[in-house]
């Protein structure tokens, strides 16, 4: 069976070494002191709304995925982010791998220009220079995938983006994960993932089973898959208020609609 986080993470880590290059750790932080750009609060925006008794929405902009392929023809981050922030969305997630998700570093710098929501940085981050990389093109926020890491490399690197005023998403996909999150990282916030990475196949029982894992102080957001408002019901019924959702608006023709479909109450 190919692993397919495997090979994203082979490829990120060559990128990186290219992308390193042009802009070495000295210069990223002379941008970021020099901007002066303050982060937007992901996990607090997420608990704003969460908190009132609504859906809490991470909307995703993705044009590509290794298990779609391409899923929007017609991408423009800023028009979506747009129609998202009408909706109603908590924050934003923008997909900037380039090889497989066909992301951008500027379509994070553009959606975030565009509306006032936190921004999640989605990529697989192997190296601590691709936390400063983040806080450097804008991110509120960044993903730690724990398939992808080991729980030393996962410690320093939300460690960084802390320090950097940026929040943590910890990704996981079975109980291993679950407990090296745990363990490792102080994190409030636990993504289940219902895709395995490895294989790509998706199953909501994923989160079923692990969000009773949950210690208090820590909070669940489900993650990929969902499409209905039943398929946020049952995330619901295991105590998830808070959701990833990227595909399915992508396909949809009026993003704006959908997202308000989906997330109203
Ligand atoms: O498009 P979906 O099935 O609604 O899923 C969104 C998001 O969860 C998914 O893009 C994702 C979750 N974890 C990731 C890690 C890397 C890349 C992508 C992802």
């Amino acid at each position: 069976m190919s692993d397919v986080l495997r090979a994203i993470c082979n490829d990120t880590r060559d990128s990186v070494a290219r992308r390193r290059l042009a802009r070495p750790e000295s210069v990223l932080r002379q941008h970021i002191a020099d901007a002066n750009d303050q982060t937007r609060g992901f996990a607090q925006a997420l608990s704003a709304v969460a908190d009132r008794g609504h859906w809490a929405l991470i909307a995703e902009i993705k044009k590509a995925s290794p298990s779609a392929g391409l899923i929007r023809p017609d991408f423009d981050p800023v028009t979506l982010a747009q129609a998202y922030h009408r909706a109603g969305a908590a924050c934003l997630s923008i997909l900037t791998e380039e090889t497989r998700f066909l992301g951008a570093e500027e379509y994070l710098v553009a959606a975030r220009a565009a509306v006032p929501l936190p921004v999640l940085r989605k990529d697989f981050m192997i190296d601590p220079w691709q936390v400063l990389e983040a806080r450097a093109m804008g991110a509120d926020c960044i993903l730690l995938i724990l398939a992808a890491l080991d729980n030393a490399q996962a410690a320093e690197m939300e460690a960084l983006a802390h320090d950097l005023d940026m929040d943590v998403l910890a990704e996981v996909h079975d109980e291993g994960e679950m407990e090296r999150a745990l363990a490792c990282l102080t994190t409030p916030l636990i993504g289940v993932n219902n895709r395995n990475l490895k294989t790509l196949v998706t199953d909501l029982t994923t989160t079923e089973r692990l969000a009773r894992m949950l210690p208090e102080g820590r909070v669940l957001v489900a993650e990929s898959g969902l499409r209905t408002r039943d398929d946020l019901a049952r995330m619901g019924a295991v105590g998830a208020r808070r959701f990833l959702i990227g595909e399915h608006f992508m396909r949809q023709p009026d993003v704006e609609a959908a997202t308000r479909a989906l997330i109203a109450p």
